[in-house]
């Protein structure tokens, strides 16, 4: 549990603060670096689109060289150089930018894999030994099961789980949260720590968990760097599309020689041997080239990847570590929302407020016994319980060595002691107690029910006492919703996404918060497994889900669902079992998670259709001005200078484009909270319109500034 200000609300943080300031200086040389690395054939075959206009660059080098190479085109062959010249370089830029946004997209998320390595330096740990004994190691050399201890301003020295001590930690390495948390054994939310943040008070004994290499900030290098980004299942799909639709354009212009040979033998019968001479002379390989890479769609092809991993790195600006690019992308996908409601939805710090006796037992009856049920429940809710007993001035009848603790679990919602003397206390959900005192012979007298509505209609946990077959009462632990999520819940409606609030607790307390929190739909009394069951059967409808959850009673549901978002102040177990963690452990960060995915996937789709509603423009300013040097001039309807300085022009805005996306493909487009199908209809509208005139436009404007003729 952290230790600062819990009735903070969590979503009015500000999760960016920590992120590395990048050097944007430094971070444009690095790419423009890299970008020269990747024209490395093996990595630039990767990008087949781009692939084609590297080999296409190749060529016209050597037209350029000898323009006669692939047969001789009867025409000036100075001016031919100079033409293929001009080719080469402007699809040599092509492939040059298309790297460079790619290498912008990386070079942030390196920035950031910097900064963390810089917290990981390696540390000397004191490994103890069998015997108790202290060996000083170097931390690279632990494994997992080792034990080690850590004293006051030492670096915890890997990731592992604290088995004896109490002591604060500074976690800001990995939650830029300057507030030290405290670490103690029992529950397992609190006992997890992380290699490279530091102890700050006290000593520790600490059982690794993590081999080297293996540990939650190698993990988050490694992802933050790119290294282990695999094209999502949608990405591929497209460079598959994008790869068949180069495919059949380079079919295409491969089939125009024989046809503009045959054009040409007609032409030269009507409009004499110049003409024909001058469509040969225009259909050469370079100017086949030109128009190859016009058409095919090398404004996606370029941008692809770096809107992939910008949408990684958003994500990652948000303070949440996501383990692939496919659980981003599910987020901008998900039609339901499951939440947790203790700690999710409330502020989780559930506390005991009230001994409400039933019967004829009296306040400081209940606080005996609940005070018995909790001396070994490590829980916030245990702790607290025997602290407000305290307030009563009861002690316990017991020798707490004689007895042993019942820990509490989520299927059976109760925990509490046997003596030795054969007596059992409990505590737990109303309806298991009554289930418990049931099972001895007992009866659940009627204003047990009547404390626990009261309890439950204030939104509270009742929880009932009992020894073997007597109820003595309900303690009731008080919860707060936090702020803000009504607004959040809605704007979730907006974009279509169903919430659902998930929890153990009882029906009416659960209908209270949810009412109060505006979420769709509640499910009560949700063991682990029912947990899973929601998820499968919204899923067997044809639903992407999404859940957030903290404890290692909600790790197979955030298995299950198709994005789990653990928090980062939650089990080990959670942390493993989630594709994404938070953490700053704000579970409302879905909310941006889910605007981060569907910025994602309509970045993409706005420039796919903006890059091939572009090729149609090309289309119309080259193919025309071919035929219109041999004398058609009708077919150029742009009224484009020359068949040269129309595809000149149409090349240099092929080129340029890309570039100019840049910050709209890192960036992202501005999201409104809409449906599906109307963002899709809103985008085809202006990128595909956009796209078929801002090319025109475009194309004509550099065709009338440039000195060709
Ligand atoms: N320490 C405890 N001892 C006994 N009973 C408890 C304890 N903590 C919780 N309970 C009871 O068990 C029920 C289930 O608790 P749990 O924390 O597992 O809920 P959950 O399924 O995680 O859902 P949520 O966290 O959303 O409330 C609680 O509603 C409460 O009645
Ligand atoms: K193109
Ligand atoms: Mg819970």
């Amino acid at each position: 549990m952290k230790t600062n200000n819990p009735h903070l609300p969590q979503g009015t943080r500000d999760s960016r603060k920590h992120t590395p300031k990048a050097d944007m200086r430094g971070l444009y040389q690095r790419a423009i670096k890299e970008s020269f690395i990747k024209l490395n054939p093996t990595i630039a075959v990767r990008n087949p689109v781009m692939f084609i206009v590297w080999v296409g660059t190749l060529v016209t080098f050597l037209v350029t060289l000898d323009p006669n190479l692939f047969g001789n085109i009867q025409a000036d062959s100075n001016q031919q150089r100079l033409l293929n010249g001009l080719i080469t370089l402007i699809l040599f830029f092509t492939v040059l930018f298309a790297n460079f946004a790619e290498a912008v997209a990386e070079g942030r998320g390196k920035a950031q894999a910097d900064t963390l390595r810089a917290t990981r330096s390696d540390t000397i740990a004191k490994k103890i030994l069998p015997d108790g004994s202290i060996q000083k190691v170097n931390s690279t050399e632990l494994r997992r099961g080792d034990l080690v201890q850590v004293i006051a301003n030492d670096m915890i020295p890997a990731d592992g789980e604290v088995v004896k001590g109490i002591g604060s930690v500074d976690e800001s390495a990995i939650t830029g949260e300057s507030a030290p948390v405290l670490k103690q054994p029992g529950t397992d939310i609190a006992s997890s720590v992380t290699g490279g943040t530091r102890l700050l008070s006290d000593e520790l004994a600490i059982r690794i968990t993590a081999d080297p290499g293996q540990g939650f900030i190698d993990r988050m290098i490694s992802l933050v760097e790119g290294a282990e980004r695999t094209k999502t299942p949608n990405e591929i799909a497209l460079t598959v599309l994008l790869a068949v639709l180069t495919q059949v354009f380079l079919i295409v212009v491969a089939t125009m020689p024989p046809f503009v040979g045959y054009i040409a033998n007609f032409i030269s019968v009507v409009f004499g041997v110049e003409a024909a001479n001058s469509l040969r002379a225009g259909a050469s390989i370079a100017i086949l080239i030109s128009l190859l890479v016009a058409l095919i769609p090398t404004t996606i092809g370029g941008l692809l990847s770096a809107i992939g991993i910008a949408g990684m790195d958003r994500v990652a600006r948000f303070n949440v570590i996501a383990t692939s690019g496919r659980a981003v992308e599910a987020c901008g996908d998900i039609n339901t929302l499951v939440l947790d409601k203790t700690g999710t939805i409330t502020l989780g710090n559930r506390m005991a407020d009230e001994f409400i006796p039933v019967n004829s037992y009296t306040v400081a009856d209940v606080a005996r016994i609940a005070r018995a049920a909790s001396v070994f429940d490590e829980t916030p809710e245990g702790r607290s319980i025997v602290q407000l007993a305290e307030k009563y001035k009861v002690d316990l009848d017991f020798d707490i060595h004689q007895a042993e603790g019942v820990e509490f679990s989520a299927r059976t919602r109760m925990s509490g002691t046997n003596l030795t003397n054969g007596q059992q206390v409990r505590k737990g959900a109303v309806d298991a107690i009554k289930g418990f005192v049931r099972s001895r012979g007992g009866v659940a007298a009627a204003d047990v029910d009547v404390a626990y509505e009261k309890v439950s209609r204030l939104g509270g946990t009742p929880l009932a006492v009992c020894q073997d077959e007597q109820i003595y009462g309900v303690v009731y632990l008080k919860d707060i919703v936090k702020p803000g999520l009504r607004e959040r819940f809605d704007q979730l409606r907006r974009m279509g996404v169903k919430t659902i609030m998930l929890t153990g607790d009882n029906r009416i307390t659960a209908g209270v918060i949810a009412q109060e929190a505006g979420v769709d739909d509640f499910i009560a009394e949700a063991t682990p497994e029912d947990k899973i069951s929601v998820i499968r059967s919204e899923q067997s409808q044809g639903k992407l889900v999404a859940m957030t959850g903290d404890g290692t009673n909600d790790a197979p549901a955030l298995a299950q669902a198709n994005v789990g978002l653990a928090m980062n102040s939650g089990t080990q177990a959670a942390k493993e079992a989630a594709n994404m963690v938070d953490l700053d452990s704000d579970p409302t960060k879905l909310i941006d998670l889910v605007t981060i995915g569907k910025q994602l996937l309509i970045t993409r789709g706005a420039l796919t259709t903006f890059s091939i509603a572009n090729d149609i423009a090309k289309y119309f300013a080259i193919i025309p001005t071919i035929f219109a040097a041999a004398g058609i001039g009708s077919l150029n309807i742009m009224g484009l200078k020359s068949a040269q300085s129309a595809i000149i022009s149409a090349l240099i805005y092929n080129a340029a484009i890309i570039p100019v996306l840049i910050p709209l493909a890192l960036k992202g487009l501005k999201f409104r909270p809409l449906k599906a199908d109307q963002l899709l209809r809103r985008n085809i509208l202006i990128y595909g319109l956009g796209g078929i005139i801002a090319p025109f436009i475009a194309i004509k404007f550099i065709d009338v500034i440039l000195p060709l003729s």
